[in-house]
């Protein structure tokens, strides 16, 4: 594979961007060789600078679940560029996303725009603390919520994948008020609350968790948390930046009929634009300045093109709710292959998958929280994910991360990442 004009971007990056990258996965840290630039991308495919081309199974971290470059959310972007980038002031096209997103997710009653899902996070936290008035926090060892300070505690995905789930910069005070307990594990959530009685605002998850690899919820979990919230007085946060639009067209909370008190988006309403929201209950949102004390505010926030996109891309979804089905069918036709060719190898590898998200870990013990997604072998994953990009299959650069499933990737395609896989873990197989 010639990626020579790859390398020469990437030794000129690391002169100006630490690392060479805006976001730490993409260095490929964890899987070894030099990151590839991307030039373009359509459909199912990314197009490097040296003119490779990959089925991706990224799909920018998630919101791409109609595949790249699909046309009505291209058009509605061309269109909004024409009557301006910014305006600072409130639009149309905000109230009616807004509408939208909560008669797709109607535990939202009212939902707040913002730029990122970190900031989405970030914003619901500081809001479950005034609604509260409590400081400490529950959540999840492997869960990854942005790069918010209250946070970066046992984080998963790229704090995970570079070694750093507790990163230096985050003060003590701070780090004190984030409790963690394992996924899955609802005894240890009860052990907390008991222990900081009265003291706990939140508790946010991911509820499929797609930041250490793709864990499942186990049965009866998220509904356990429900009722240790309500006994409790505490903030359920579902942080659906991952999942919500994705799984179902009401996201998580709709496939496992769980309501949560505050939901936080991200890419996904931004249509692969740079957004985030933050919605819930009125009751708790309303404390949300003007309406209420707590403090938020962002100067792009609403930003008409990100708007555009993301009212595009919603309304699709809204409209197609098939798309749901045959995602499903494509991500299990895939799981279907890997197994097959784990049998014919006779190799005892996890897979996990739900909806359009699924994830191997190279492990014979099954994956339920952070502690078993670290039995993997993250070695053999980094030799696995070479060997797949040479094939043309591009997955994240990390065990820690989940694969995303489009819309445009049919059989055939699906076809030509179970054919790869099983090249690529015969070749192991073969080299072990
Ligand atoms: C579940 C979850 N929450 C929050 C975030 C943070 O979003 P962003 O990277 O847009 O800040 C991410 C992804 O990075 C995520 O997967
Ligand atoms: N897992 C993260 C988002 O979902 C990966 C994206 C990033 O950190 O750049």
């Amino acid at each position: 594979m010639k990626i020579e004009k790859s390398r020469a971007l990437f030794s000129e990056a690391q002169k100006y961007i630490p690392g060479g990258v805006n976001s730490p996965v993409r260095a490929f840290k964890a899987v070894g060789g030099d990151p590839l630039f991307i030039k373009s991308s359509k459909g199912a495919y990314m197009f490097d600078e040296d003119d490779n081309k990959y089925i991706d199974l990224i799909n920018s971290w998630g919101p791409m679940i109609l595949g790249h470059g699909h046309e009505g959310i291209a058009q509605a972007v061309r269109e909004a560029v024409d009557h301006s980038l910014s305006f600072g002031a409130p639009t149309r096209k905000e109230v009616e996303i807004a509408e939208l997103i909560t008669h797709m997710m109607p535990s939202v009653e009212k939902v707040r725009m913002v730029n990122s899902g970190t900031e989405a996070t970030m914003s619901a936290l500081r809001l479950a603390r005034g609604f509260t008035g409590r400081d400490k926090i529950i959540k999840f060892e492997g869960c990854y919520h942005g790069h918010g300070d209250s946070f970066l505690i046992a984080a998963g995905s790229g704090a995970a994948t570079m070694g750093i789930p507790n990163s230096p910069g985050v003060t003590k005070g701070t780090a004190q008020d984030t409790l963690t307990a394992p996924f899955n594990n609802l005894k240890a959530v009860q052990d907390l609350v008991d222990r900081n009685n009265g003291n706990i605002a939140a508790i946010i998850l991911e509820p499929v968790a797609g930041n250490m690899g793709c864990v499942l919820p186990q049965e009866g979990y998220l509904l356990g948390l429900r009722d240790i919230c309500d006994k409790n007085g505490i903030v359920l946060i579902f942080d659906e930046v991952m999942t919500g639009f994705r799984l179902s067209k009401g996201g998580a909370q709709e496939l496992f009929g769980v309501r949560p008190d505050l939901t936080t988006l991200g890419k996904i309403i931004g249509g692969g634009m740079p957004v985030g929201a933050y919605g819930g209950k009125a009751e708790i949102m309303d404390f949300v300045s003007p309406a209420g004390p707590v403090y938020q505010a962002g100067t792009l926030s609403g930003n008409p093109v990100a708007m555009s996109a993301g009212l595009a891309m919603l309304t699709y979804l809204n409209e197609h709710s098939e798309i749901y089905k045959s995602l499903q069918d494509t991500t299990s036709r895939i799981a279907a292959g890997y197994r097959l060719s784990l049998d014919k190898l006779d190799l005892k590898y996890t897979i996990n998958h739900i909806g359009s998200m699924i994830s191997m870990f190279f492990t014979d013990q099954p994956v339920f929280d952070f502690d078993s997604a670290k039995t993997s072998n993250t070695e053999l994953f980094g030799r696995y994910f070479r060997g797949m990009l040479e094939r043309g299959v591009y997955l994240p650069p990390s065990q820690f991360e989940t694969y995303f499933i489009s819309t445009a990737i049919d059989n055939s395609i699906a076809d030509e990442i179970i054919r790869a896989n099983h090249e690529v873990l015969e070749e192991l197989t073969v080299g072990a």
